[in-house]
């Protein structure tokens, strides 16, 4: 048997002439948690719809848990749990009715695999009379989650779970992943939040339909080629021009209240400092800071334009 659980064999898809997805491979472990990090357009929503069966690629093969995406789609759809990221349940029904229509869908009951849920379906439990269409952004995601879980799914293709969701029912969804991760769930999904890249097993960088990389997220960051600095000044708007007019940076981003910026062979953080201070620039900072994924992020995506 694979070790395998989910393979991409040089997948391509395009809609007319928007190349969607562009001659894809990667490969998930069986048990694995493996992100897939990439902003709107990247193809991730297209990738997960051919691995559910849900659209045929133009070329390339795709097999999940050693089954044919295209030719064996009808034992797929049966080891998969799929949540798109659009809103999947009935928005009528209550949150008890949505999780026993997918129960009967796949022939079994919730009591059958209650305990695969109960820990989320706890949370939700209290507004289990609620249409689905009347929670929050964070239980839709929870009762969405139990549902694609509900016939004890060998693989869950989860295609962005937590956008639009709030901070803290992002960490409680990212918690139950690794708990479903730890039972021995190969869970692939997607995200366009960087930071939940570090809680993945693996993760495949992706943009306009193309790898930029796959490793352990430590790989990724720890394969970052030079020294970054967060750099501060008084007057963070005019810093962002004069970082983008000065040879001697070699990149430079927001990151969050700072900029991020990589010098160019030769210029050292001190010729930065004396160039911001002759440009006026008050309270000037500049620290060496560890990189992050979506540095590399950055870093690759420049590479590849
Ligand atoms: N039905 C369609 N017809 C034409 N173009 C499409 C269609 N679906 C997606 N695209 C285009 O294909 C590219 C990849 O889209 P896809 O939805 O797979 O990306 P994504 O990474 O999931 O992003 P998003 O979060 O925006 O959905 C985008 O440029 C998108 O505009």
């Amino acid at each position: 048997m694979s070790r395998h659980s989910v393979v991409v064999d040089h997948i391509a898809k395009s809609y007319g002439r928007v190349k969607a997805v562009g001659n894809l491979s990667l490969d998930v472990g069986r048990g694995e948690l493996f992100g897939i990090i990439g902003p709107d357009g990247a193809g991730k929503t297209t990738l997960f719809r051919i691995l559910a069966t849900l659209m045929l690629p133009d070329s390339g093969r795709a097999t999940v848990g050693g089954l044919d995406v295209v030719a064996d789609y009808r034992a797929v759809r049966g080891i998969i749990g799929y949540m798109p990221g659009r809103f999947s349940l009935y928005p009528d029904l209550t949150v008890e009715e949505n999780l026993e229509f997918f129960a009967t869908v796949f022939g079994t009951t919730v009591e059958a695999n209650r305990h695969l849920v109960d820990d989320i379906y706890r949370q939700i439990e209290p507004f289990r009379k609620r249409p689905a269409g009347k929670l929050s952004g964070g239980m839709k995601q929870k009762l969405a989650l139990s549902c694609a879980l509900i016939h004890k799914p060998e693989v869950l293709l989860l295609d962005e779970p937590t956008t639009g969701v709030d901070p803290v029912s992002r960490k409680e969804f990212w918690a139950m992943l690794l708990k479903l991760r730890n039972e021995g769930i190969t869970i692939l999904v997607s995200t366009p939040y960087m930071d939940e890249a570090t809680l993945c097993d693996r993760i495949a960088l992706v943009k306009d339909g193309s790898l930029l990389g796959t490793d352990t997220p430590g790989g990724i960051v720890g394969r970052y080629p030079t020294a970054l600095y967060a750099v501060r000044s008084a007057d963070m708007h005019r810093l962002m021009a004069d970082l983008a007019g000065y040879t001697g940076a070699a990149s430079a981003f927001s990151f969050g209240d700072t900029f991020h910026v990589t010098l160019a062979p030769g210029t050292a953080p001190a010729d930065l400092q004396s160039h911001l201070a002759a440009l006026g620039h008050k309270a000037v900072c500049i620290e060496q800071t560890a990189p992050t994924v979506e540095d590399c992020f950055m870093l690759l995506s420049k590479k590849e334009e």
